[in-house]
């Protein structure tokens, strides 16, 4: 059975990177991985400067908002380093988190897909062929995950 997800209200909702979960990652907290995926977009470029105001965004729909503007100059690199940074970001809220951890082991070898109607690269857009990036994402680091709990068992 596949597993979509999309809004944090929504079933499997903290599967989403608008929930709030935090996450600290090189010395700073970011209040969902939203914040700092977006966050992300403008290191090293010339509109670097937005990156407190996005840290500070009340929800993560305004850090998303700011994120988005088209105007802005994104790093050179962001379509290189993306899905890496996204990755990185969820390894990290799944790790901290125990409960939303515990949700996603629960969903054994299932498919997620993030059932997004506008997103076909982080989703599976409209007509539901989309890249699925954040499901793939969230499937590896379940993966990862059963893996460094299963090393644990072991040297304990
Ligand atoms: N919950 C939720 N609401 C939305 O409105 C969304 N668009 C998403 N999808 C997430 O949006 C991020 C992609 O942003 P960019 O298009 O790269 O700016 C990514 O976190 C998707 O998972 N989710």
């Amino acid at each position: 059975m596949t597993i979509y997800f999309y809004k944090v209200w929504q079933p499997y909702g903290c599967f989403s990177n608008f929930s709030p979960h935090g996450i600290h990652i090189e010395g700073t907290y970011w209040p969902t991985v939203e914040h700092y995926y977006q966050a992300q977009k403008f290191v090293d470029s010339a509109d670097a400067a937005i990156i407190p105001l996005i840290h500070a965004a009340a929800t993560p729909e305004e850090a998303a908002s700011l994120g988005r503007c088209s105007t802005r100059q994104l790093r050179r690199d962001w379509n290189l380093v993306k899905t890496q940074i996204m990755r990185e970001a969820v390894l990290k809220k799944f790790l901290t988190h125990a409960d939303i951890r515990e949700v996603l082991l629960m969903t054994g070898n299932e498919i997620l897909v993030e059932n997004s109607p506008t997103d076909a690269f982080w989703g599976c857009g409209a007509n539901k062929a989309g890249q699925n990036h954040l499901g793939k994402t969230l499937m590896s680091v379940r993966e990862e995950i059963r893996n460094l709990l299963s090393l644990t068992v072991i040297y304990e």
